[in-house]
């Protein structure tokens, strides 16, 4: 996929033109301008700072914080290339943003970007990893993880959610439900118009939700950390599910502090070591992990990986949206059924779950849990639409 983005005239000012492997660059109080160059995209010892002008004899400092600053770019750069080679290893073919975006073109005075395989999204689930990267680090710079830490020592403590779907799958002899607070999707648009995620969370735990998911995505899924903050502030008892697109531990702890009781953990854009140490950050704060896998590649490599106590089976393909209830079935028949018992791991069966139908099926092939948003977030009265999912009243009452 080749494309060009026009973006605007070029500067008529500048004197040298910045092919792709050059950035032009004016650091705001020192009066220079200056342009970076090197051999290749960040080529890593061979990157300089090349002072063209310097009228105050400032040049050794901003040469300085030019060089920590590019340090830091290139640092960047290793990691994320690190990051998608190791991945592209275990079959993950997710990738992570490149740091530098679609390398600059110009033609005549115009300015454009080329977008290439490279440098473009190639699905929506990588659309939203590299929207997510952009935020995180923009977070991060905001509150860093040293500051965050501070506010652990005043968070509730977390709820048991893995005990309340048990013992939800005991007390009623059906899967637990991890009922979905959710305003809207990629795939369906907007779900529901009057959306008040206290009132949809108070009556998913009267319909007898053992726990909810809140997302938290803005962009994609118009939810938000305030709508985890609120339900939990109301007073909800149920466990909360942080449904987020983990790709730094930042976000675990900003999911703990925010409220969070568990958090998502997604096998198609976590390299295996991630979720290793990811699940340890969890245990460490409280928080239960639920790994969601959606194929038989992702389930094989998650039941390799140590401290494992929930997975999640998409039915939903999150590249494509297509949504097939028998994934579920297909990924847990035979040995990685048996794994998943001998290893007491709880399988949540997540999307396109609507009737009693769907969910006995889902809880045949071996399911203690289901996650479900569209078919109960949609009804006039949520809590309702939980006796509607599962053909009979649930509730506690
Ligand atoms: O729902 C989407 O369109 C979607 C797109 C891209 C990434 C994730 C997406 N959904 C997250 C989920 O998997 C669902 O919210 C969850 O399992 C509930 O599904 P459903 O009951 O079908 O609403």
């Amino acid at each position: 996929m080749e494309g060009l983005v026009f973006l605007r005239p070029a500067l008529p000012s500048l004197t040298h033109r910045p092919n792709q492997f050059s950035r032009r660059r004016s650091i705001p109080g020192t009066p220079m301008d200056f342009h970076i160059r090197n051999s290749g995209p960040f080529a890593s010892s061979s990157i300089r700072a090349q002072q063209l002008e310097s009228k105050d004899g400032s040049a050794t400092v901003s040469q300085a914080a030019v060089s920590a600053e590019n340090a830091l770019k290139i640092k960047e750069w290793e990691v994320g290339m690190f990051h998608n080679e190791v991945a592209a290893s275990q079959g993950i073919k997710i990738r992570r943003r490149p740091p530098t975006g679609p390398p600059l073109h110009y033609v005549g005075p115009f300015e454009f970007r080329l977008q290439n395989e490279g440098n473009t999204p190639r699905n929506i689930l990588e659309e939203i990893i590299w929207n997510k990267d952009k935020e995180v680090s923009q977070s991060k710079e905001r509150r860093p993880l040293s500051s965050l830490k501070k506010y652990l020592d005043n968070a509730s403590p977390t709820r048991d959610f893995i005990g309340a779907l048990k013992a939800a799958n005991i007390r009623t002899g059906l899967p637990g439900l991890i009922a979905e607070v959710k305003k809207a999707s990629p795939s369906r648009g907007v779900l529901r118009e009057d959306f008040d995620p206290v009132e949809i969370g108070r009556a998913y735990e009267r319909g007898g939700a053992a726990c909810l998911s809140v997302l938290t995505d803005e962009k994609y899924f118009k939810g938000s950390f305030e709508n985890l903050q609120l339900i939990k502030n109301a007073g909800v008892k149920c466990p909360l599910l942080c449904k987020e697109f983990v790709i730094d531990a930042w976000q675990i702890y900003n999911a703990r502090i925010k409220g969070a009781d568990a958090i998502l953990l997604i096998a198609a854009v976590l390299p295996d070591l991630d979720i290793k140490y990811m699940i340890k950050i969890c245990k460490m704060l409280g928080l239960a992990a639920l790994v969601e896998v959606h194929d038989e590649r992702e389930m094989d490599r998650v039941l390799g990986i140590e401290g494992v106590e929930l997975i999640g089976i998409n039915n939903r393909n999150l590249e494509t949206f297509e949504v097939d209830i028998s994934n579920t079935k297909k990924l847990l028949e035979g040995e990685r059924g048996r794994r998943i018992h001998e290893k007491d791991i709880i399988v949540v069966g997540e999307s396109g779950l609507f009737t009693p139908d769907d969910i006995a099926f889902v809880q045949e092939a071996g399911v203690r849990a289901v996650l479900v948003g569209e078919s109960i977030v949609k009804q006039s009265d949520p809590g309702k639409g939980i006796t509607g999912l599962f053909g009979k009243d649930i509730s506690c009452s």
